[in-house]
């Protein structure tokens, strides 16, 4: 299997209930529910997406023909001086499960990382994630319908809060929609928690104090 990343950086999670938590990015290159070129946007089935994942020309980015060889470039990025805090790679993209596969988890185990997954959940999960954040986009089928936290981007008139709240999830997070209606958005998602606690809210801190 050769992986194609779009880029490698170490910063903090920016999003969900692990923010703050210094990771690892691995970015996969392409996604199945749009193109990445703006001119496809308007007709893809994700139209908000904030994110280059087109190619391998990223930091760190390139064509990667073994699990070994990509665990290598994603532990260089992990300080080497830390002798606490467990070491952790998040998976995404771009559709990280177009890509990520048993072998790839198992490798990054066998060299003490743990193994979150951001996934548009349309495709199942490969066995032995420890993480997996599942964002659910418009009218794409969701397939992976478990996992430990569904962060759904707020708001998408084909994907509202109410057909997600019954599925078996840890944690259930609104994420206000980047774009020209933010603010907009914002105010909606924070009104939706007051009055459904069964969600919260996860801002993209990341973008709040400009780390990647
Ligand atoms: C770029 S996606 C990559 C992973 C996967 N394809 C997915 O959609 O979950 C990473 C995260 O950013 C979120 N995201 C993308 N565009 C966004 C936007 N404009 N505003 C808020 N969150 C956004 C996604 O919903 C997802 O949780
Ligand atoms: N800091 C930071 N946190 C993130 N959490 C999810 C991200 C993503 O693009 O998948 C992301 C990202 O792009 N940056
Ligand atoms: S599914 Fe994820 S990577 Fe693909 S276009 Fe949407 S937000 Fe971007
Ligand atoms: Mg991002």
């Amino acid at each position: 299997m050769t992986y194609a990343v779009k880029e490698i950086y170490y910063t903090l999670q920016g999003e969900g209930a692990q923010a703050g938590r210094p990771a690892v990015f691995l970015r996969f290159a392409g996604c199945n529910l749009w193109s990445g070129l703006e001119r496809d946007r308007e007709s893809a089935v994700c139209t908000f997406c904030d994110t280059d994942f087109i190619g391998t020309n990223g930091p760190g980015g390139g064509k990667f023909k073994t699990a070994s060889a990509l665990v290598d470039a994603v532990k260089s990025e992990w300080p080497k001086e830390s002798t606490r805090g467990q070491p952790y790679v998040i998976c995404t993209g771009g559709e990280p499960l177009l890509q990520l596969d048993k072998p790839l988890i198992d490798a990054f185990h066998a060299e003490g990382f743990e193994v979150g997954v951001e996934t548009n959940g349309t495709i199942e999960a490969p066995a032995g994630l420890d993480w997996i954040c599942v964002s659910p986009k418009s009218t794409a089928p969701l397939v992976q319908r478990t996992g430990s936290e569904l962060k759904l981007v707020y708001r998408q008139k084909d994907a509202l809060p109410e057909k997600f709240e019954d599925l078996a999830f840890d944690f259930f997070y609104l994420q206000p929609m980047d774009g020209a209606s933010r603010v907009a958005e914002t105010a909606a998602a924070i009104e939706y928690c007051r009055t459904h606690p069964q969600w919260r809210l996860s801002l993209q801190t990341h973008k709040l104090v400009g780390i990647p």
